[in-house]
């Protein structure tokens, strides 16, 4: 390693989510690993969470020139920071984050010679603007969906937006460059689907995704053999885009070059992995199980939940699922009571946990498909670990991740907007035996290329190598 006083000093703000600081960690690792001074800087609430239930503060102790600092996300202690409530969050942050963030970029000693900064944390670019600081966002989602939120306006002024009361859903939207040919009104996030386009959720995407292409670069998870068609359209407005991903994979192929491995690490999570289910997995046959995850901010009503558990007991098939303690139908009434065939094809073929290694659990040999949210993170991992999808997307960039699985990669199956026992217990046989075939075929190319592209001479490496000469240059005084 250089000598670390010489390099240049970073900063990392992620969006206070789970999903969010999983991908920034791994940058941020990845940054260290290049000998470069990394600040991350963490929601205070999210930072107790991490040190309580992971080894971060040890893992990045080895890393000279490596510190954790924490900022308010402006929410009250026992505020739920999931589902809808998330929302809250974007107005605590512009209100009470923001001029804290300010002042500490006064006081930080020594002073960011770079900010990356969440691609939807707008907050971030403004005041590096205001202070001439260089920022460099990173937007957590897919391409995909940056440029279908960079969209939104063009879509107001084809009158594709707000979507008319009798619009089919099904029709396909002329006005986002690229993606005439699959992308569906259907496929818009719920944000887009208001009547209103002055609707403040709406505008504030638009807005914070418009800034992304402001900056002085634009670092994704993804890869180019993956979004390569929709990069080249972002490249017209943004010509320095950084595809580093899937970051994963890249931080593993790093770690791999000093010797190191990801085995006996925690993972970046909130919430404490059971690791029970990977001895369960132990015992199931070879692409037997279906893994079942709807992330760390969905939260689905009852029925909903009860049509998946339902669909997936019918199906015949072994799955394994995690069930957030907010998502666990309470057994206190008598509606609540989950009958007892559920109850008996879970003991039979079923595991259940609160929360999952789940990279471990995507690479391991008995998983045959996901039942995901399609968030993006759940998506690449899959996508590297060859694991057909069965989509069912909640909100934001999800309902577009689950389009490009089904449509342009042939990844999997896209259930979007349905939700009933018969349609899941079909789709779990389609994907593990009817359509098994056909779909394995892309899973095993796209891994192939997803590992590819970390390697080196791969083009998420190289990507990353000419990532760090550019920071390099920013070094004040260079
Ligand atoms: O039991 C579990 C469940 C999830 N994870 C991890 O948690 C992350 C979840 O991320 P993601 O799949 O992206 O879902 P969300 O947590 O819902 O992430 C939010 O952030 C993502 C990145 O911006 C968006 O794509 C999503 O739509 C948004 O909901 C992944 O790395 C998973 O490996 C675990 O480790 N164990
Ligand atoms: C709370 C969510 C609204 C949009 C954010 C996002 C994005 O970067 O567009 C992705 O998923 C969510 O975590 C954020």
């Amino acid at each position: 390693m250089e000598a670390v006083h010489q390099s240049p000093h970073v900063l990392i703000f992620p969006f206070p989510a789970q999903g969010h600081v999983n991908s920034m960690l791994k940058l941020a690792e990845l940054l260290a690993l290049a000998s470069l001074r990394v600040t991350f800087l963490n929601s205070e609430y999210n930072h107790e969470s991490l040190v309580r239930r992971t080894d971060i503060l040890s893992r990045f102790a080895q890393y000279p020139g490596f510190k954790f600092e924490t900022i308010p996300d402006g929410l009250s202690q026992d505020h739920p920071r999931v589902g809808a409530a998330m929302r809250d969050m974007f107005g605590s942050l512009e209100l009470i984050t923001k001029p804290i963030f300010k002042q500490m970029l006064f006081e930080i000693n020594p002073p960011p010679d770079c900010i990356i900064g969440d691609g939807i944390l707008g907050l971030t670019i403004d005041v590096a603007n205001e202070l001439g600081i260089p920022i460099i966002p990173f937007r957590t989602t897919s391409a995909g969906c940056i440029w279908v939120f960079s969209s939104i306006f063009d879509m107001i002024q084809a009158g594709e937006l707000p979507i008319k009361g009798n619009q089919d859903m099904d029709c396909l939207i002329t006005s986002v460059a690229g993606m005439e040919t699959f992308l569906r009104f259907r496929d818009l996030p719920s944000f887009c689907k208001v009547s209103d386009v002055k609707d403040p959720l709406l505008q504030l995407m638009a807005r914070e995704t418009s800034k992304n292409f402001k900056a002085n670069g634009l670092i994704l998870n993804t890869f180019e053999e993956l979004e390569g068609a929709t990069l080249s359209q972002m490249r017209t407005k943004c010509p320095k885009i950084y595809t580093i991903g899937p970051l994963h994979e890249h931080l593993k192929a790093r770690l791999a070059d000093t010797n190191q491995t990801m085995s006996d690490r925690s993972s970046n999570s909130f919430r404490e992995d059971d690791r029970s289910c990977i001895s369960w997995l132990d015992k199931q046959p070879k692409g037997s199980v279906v893994y079942v995850s709807f992330g760390s901010i969905a939260v689905l009503p009852r029925e909903k939940l009860m049509e998946f558990w339902f669909g997936l007991v019918h199906s015949g098939k072994r799955f394994l699922w995690v069930l957030r303690p907010e998502n666990v139908p309470r057994n206190d009434g008598e509606c609540d009571v989950v009958p007892t065939e559920l109850v008996e094809g879970t003991k039979e073929r079923g595991y259940i946990v609160d929360w999952a290694p789940q990279e471990d659990v995507l690479a391991h040999g008995a998983i045959g498909g996901f039942l995901t949210h399609s968030g993006w993170n759940s998506t690449l991992e899959s996508v590297t670990a060859g694991v057909p999808m069965i989509c069912w997307p909640c909100f934001a960039d999800q309902q577009l991740n689950s389009r490009f699985v089904e449509e342009v990669w042939k990844l999997g199956l896209d259930m979007k907007d349905v939700c009933d026992r018969r349609v899941v217990e079909q789709m779990v046989n389609d994907l593990m035996v009817a359509k098994r075939e056909e779909i394995l075929k892309s899973a095993t190319e796209f891994a192939k290329l997803a590992k590819g592209s970390v390697n080196a001479g791969g083009s998420s490496n190289c990507n990353f190598d000419c990532l760090i000469e550019d920071i390099r240059m920013m070094i004040k005084n260079c």
